[in-house]
């Protein structure tokens, strides 16, 4: 039986302030195991996050937010300056961790902003400071992703077709999702959307997670390998495609999970209008266009070895393993923010996001 709530609203990042305890789902692990992990020290902070076991751009802010609390609770000196320091230190261990999702430096800055901000109060009232603006982030992205579920099914109607990329559910982000959340949203309100969910080589994310949350909320989902995703269009199966981002630049340029341009790609051909979903935070005005994005590189053996029982390559054969690329804005045909849904040409439409905000 779908259990939508379970998927919509499950805990992928969780603050036991009880326990004094941060936890997430790994989801390296699933989608056979679902088992939460404690994240209590700096290594345990990076590794997670460049092992992806918490992963998604909205998600990954969310992490590193509460993480810089827990942190700061660990600093033990009464001596500003050095408690700044330290702080600050970790804080670029954390921004280091992967160079390609804005939300992680966006947040780290906030948590920053706020120890100075309380600087000359007392280690209590800053700690508690640090920790409600974790929470604020936290609540803040559920309200946004709600927000972007509802722009985003404004798009679709009953019976429509929709290809997504990697996953953007509410495992990489608090709940809901972006790019999935209007198949949940759909899928509460009892509407029919069909979903073709690309695999997404080499780390299978569509695979192992969109269609594990997809599978379990009801909704109507077909997995294909990356490689399919022409077909499906040509067959007059996909009526838009629906993907998240890690970073819009500020001509809408956007970084996405790579094999994104491609797709991108494959639907002007086909004449398929293809949307990018995403929380304000995940734009990033201070870069110009997406030559200016930084790409994460990550192992070949991603690629080789680790999803199958025997390599699928000799050793010694190099690999290319960009975790994202960038699709060229010329090819999207809106960005769905929670503020509304940005038409081209958008280095004015995104400026006005930011316009509003004062
Ligand atoms: C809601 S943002 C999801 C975004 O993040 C993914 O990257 P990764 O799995 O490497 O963290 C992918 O690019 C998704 O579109």
């Amino acid at each position: 039986m779908p259990d939508i709530t379970a998927v919509t609203h499950a805990q992928n990042i969780r603050y036991d302030r009880k326990a004094e305890a941060l936890y997430i789902i790994d989801q390296t692990l699933l989608p056979g195991e679902e088992k939460e992990i404690r994240l209590q020290t700096i290594d345990e902070m990076v590794e997670a996050i460049r092992a992806l076991r918490v992963r998604g751009a909205p998600a990954i802010g969310i992490c590193a937010a509460y993480c810089m609390y827990v942190l700061a609770k660990s600093i033990r000196t009464e001596d500003r300056p050095t408690f700044l320091k330290r702080l600050s230190d970790y804080g670029q261990q954390l921004d280091a961790a992967r160079p390609t999702a804005v939300n992680l430096g966006w947040a780290i800055r906030e948590m920053m902003r706020t120890a100075l901000e309380h600087v000359h109060d007392t280690r209590g009232q800053m700690l508690d400071a640090l920790y409600e603006r974790a929470v604020v982030i936290h609540e803040d992205d559920i309200a946004k992703c709600r927000a972007i579920s509802e722009y985003g099914l404004s798009l679709l109607k009953e019976g429509d077709g929709v290809l997504t990329h990697c996953n953007a559910g509410p495992l990489a982000t608090s709940r809901y999702g972006t790019a999935q959340g209007p198949f949940l949203l759909a899928a509460e309100r009892g509407m029919h959307i069909r979903v073709f969910a690309d695999e997404t080589r080499p780390l299978l994310q569509g695979a192992r997670l969109t269609s594990y949350e997809l599978q379990r909320a009801g909704v109507d989902v077909t997995l294909i390998c990356d490689n399919m995703a022409s077909i499906v269009m040509k067959n007059g199966w996909v009526q838009a495609c629906f993907v998240g981002c890690d970073r819009v630049a500020a001509n809408g340029d956007t970084a996405n999970k790579i094999g994104t341009s491609g797709v991108a790609i494959l639907a002007k051909h086909y004449g398929i209008p293809v949307y990018v979903l995403g929380p304000t935070s995940t734009i990033d005005m201070a870069c110009p266009d997406g030559d200016h994005i930084p790409i994460e590189e990550r192992d070949g053996e991603e690629i080789k070895t680790m999803w199958y029982e025997k390599p699928m390559a000799l050793p010694e054969v190099k690999c290319y393993n960009p975790a994202f690329d960038v699709t060229d804005h010329e090819l999207i045909a809106g960005i769905v923010t929670e503020k509304g849904i940005c038409r081209p040409p958008y280095t004015k439409s995104l400026k006005a996001l930011f316009d509003d905000k004062k």
